[in-house]
């Protein structure tokens, strides 16, 4: 059998897996771990036509399609969002959302994400 290489992470992989690690801490009742399923929120998949999720972001650093870490952010702005806007402000996942992506904005700052890069060197 061919054994398939294993691909060397590029520096940007390397920085967004470390990324993804950090604000997947910020979830601890894992609301963003997974797709949300129209069982679990009635009309869902009709009101937020660009579903994202933490699971999707993984899986989309591991086949490499984040080319810059401007798309990376801004699949993680979109999930926030959309737990923003299909949720009531008076709901978990609401505020959830609202908490995640101010820690999230915070963190992915160049002058905050250089705290993140010094140790991957
Ligand atoms: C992120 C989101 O909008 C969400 C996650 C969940 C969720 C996530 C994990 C376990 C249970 N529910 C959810 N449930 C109802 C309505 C919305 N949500």
């Amino acid at each position: 059998c061919v054994l398939k290489l294993k691909q060397q992470k590029s520096p940007l992989n390397k920085l967004l897996d470390h990324l993804l690690r950090f604000l997947e801490k910020r979830d601890p009742h894992q609301f963003f771990a997974w797709p949300v399923t129209d069982d679990i929120a009635p009309g869902y998949s009709s009101i937020i036509t660009k579903p994202m999720d933490f699971s999707t972001i993984r899986q989309k650093i591991d086949d490499s399609e984040y080319g810059t870490l401007t798309e990376f952010t801004d699949d993680f702005k979109l999930m926030c969002e959309n737990a923003i806007r299909y949720n009531h402000v008076d709901t978990v996942y609401h505020k959830a959302a609202k908490r995640l992506l101010q820690v999230g904005t915070k963190h992915l700052m160049p002058e905050n994400l250089m705290r993140s890069l010094k140790p991957l060197s």
